[in-house]
């Protein structure tokens, strides 16, 4: 088989660099490291394949590479690439849905818990000293198990927070999608236990809101003012999706008029969230660093479906998952 060119344009575990490089000529460089950047360009314009994750690909730089045929993210969302620009190429681009959905969810679920029970804000107080007699009221957390568990996107992830929610905790679990799922058939074990409602059902019934949307020109901006000021008062809100499917500042002003209790979030419009941020400091927001899939075993399994779909793609093979970037009709 020809050798082609592929860039690998963020750090890949040694075994997945070693199967690249055993088939093809491999150049490695991060465009987010100044220093990198002109080699990364140099490598763009004559790669035939590039794999990484966490950098955004526009119309431009797809412009400027002119070989390219293949994009392996290595990540399930697939907002960092312009769609419609690799799609007028004929690119091909792969993601990496499935091998993350339990470890994100757990993520979703240790967030939803460490918001509601105050985890992280009395575990700081033991350690600045400030443990000094029993704790009153005004640091008492709120029940999560049996409350009502609202989800916003019910796709691979969202289920697997429902299943948690409903089958670990005794939660009602409603869910907002454009199109039901048929239980019965893709996730038998929430029958009777998650229901698909309108969203204003949702938002008025449920205690703890978790948002778990792609980032897509139908959700960027939608958990908005007005959809905060649709949820119960004193509601939760937790983000495991994309930032910019939340107005930030909308958000803040829910928190601060006392309309939401609390939020966790893990992912921000800007990241890493700027230091200026009134998010990273809110008494009443627990922030985490983007850490969904963040396990060992979880970004190993990721970068080894990556490298096999990238293998596959630049073979002629139908690579294992290939997200469509056509437009919808
Ligand atoms: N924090 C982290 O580290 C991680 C974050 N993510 C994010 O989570 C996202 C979801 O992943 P995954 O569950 O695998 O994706 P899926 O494609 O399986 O699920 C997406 C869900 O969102 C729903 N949805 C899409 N558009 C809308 C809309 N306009 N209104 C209402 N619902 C909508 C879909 O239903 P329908 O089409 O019927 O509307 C579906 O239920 C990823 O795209 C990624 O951005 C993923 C992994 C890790
Ligand atoms: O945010 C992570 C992803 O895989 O998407």
């Amino acid at each position: 088989m020809t050798r082609k060119k592929i860039l690998v344009f963020r750090e890949l575990p040694p075994d997945q660099l070693a199967r690249l490089q055993a088939a093809h000529d491999v150049t490695v460089a991060d465009p987010r490291q100044p220093a990198q950047r002109p080699l990364f360009d140099a490598a763009l314009a004559k790669a035939h394949g590039v794999i990484g994750s966490s950098f955004r690909f526009d119309a431009a730089l797809i412009q400027h590479a002119q070989h390219l045929e293949v994009v392996s993210s290595i990540s399930v969302g697939v907002d960092n690439y312009d769609l419609g620009a690799l799609h007028a190429r004929g690119i091909v681009l792969c993601h990496t849905p499935g091998v993350l959905d339990e470890t994100v969810a757990d993520t979703v679920f240790a967030l939803l818990m460490a918001t509601c029970r105050r985890v992280v804000e009395l575990s700081q107080l033991v350690r600045e000293g400030h443990w000094t007699r029993n704790i009153g009221e005004d640091l008492f957390g709120t029940d999560v198990h049996g409350k009502t568990l609202g989800l916003l996107g019910f796709g691979r992830i969202g289920q697997a927070i429902a299943r948690r929610a409903a089958l670990g905790f005794g939660m009602p679990v409603l869910y907002h999608a454009r199109h039901a799922v048929d239980l019965a058939s893709q996730a038998p074990e929430l029958q009777g236990k998650a229901e698909h409602t309108p969203l204003a059902t949702l938002l008025a019934r449920s205690d703890i809101v978790v948002a778990m949307l792609p980032l897509t020109h139908t959700t960027r901006g939608m958990v908005d003012a007005q959809l905060f000021s649709a949820m119960k008062p004193g509601a939760f809100f937790i983000n495991g999706g994309r930032g910019a499917t939340v107005v930030e500042a909308d958000l803040l002003a829910a928190l601060d008029h006392g309309q939401l209790c609390a939020a966790g979030l893990d992912v921000f419009t800007t990241e890493p969230l700027p230091l200026a941020s009134p998010l990273r400091t809110h008494p009443r927001v627990t922030p985490l660093p983007h850490i969904g899939s963040a396990t060992h075993d979880t970004r190993h399994a990721m970068a080894a479906l990556a490298t096999r779909n990238l293998l596959q793609a630049l073979a002629g093979e139908r690579p294992e998952a290939a997200y469509p970037t056509a437009p919808a009709t």
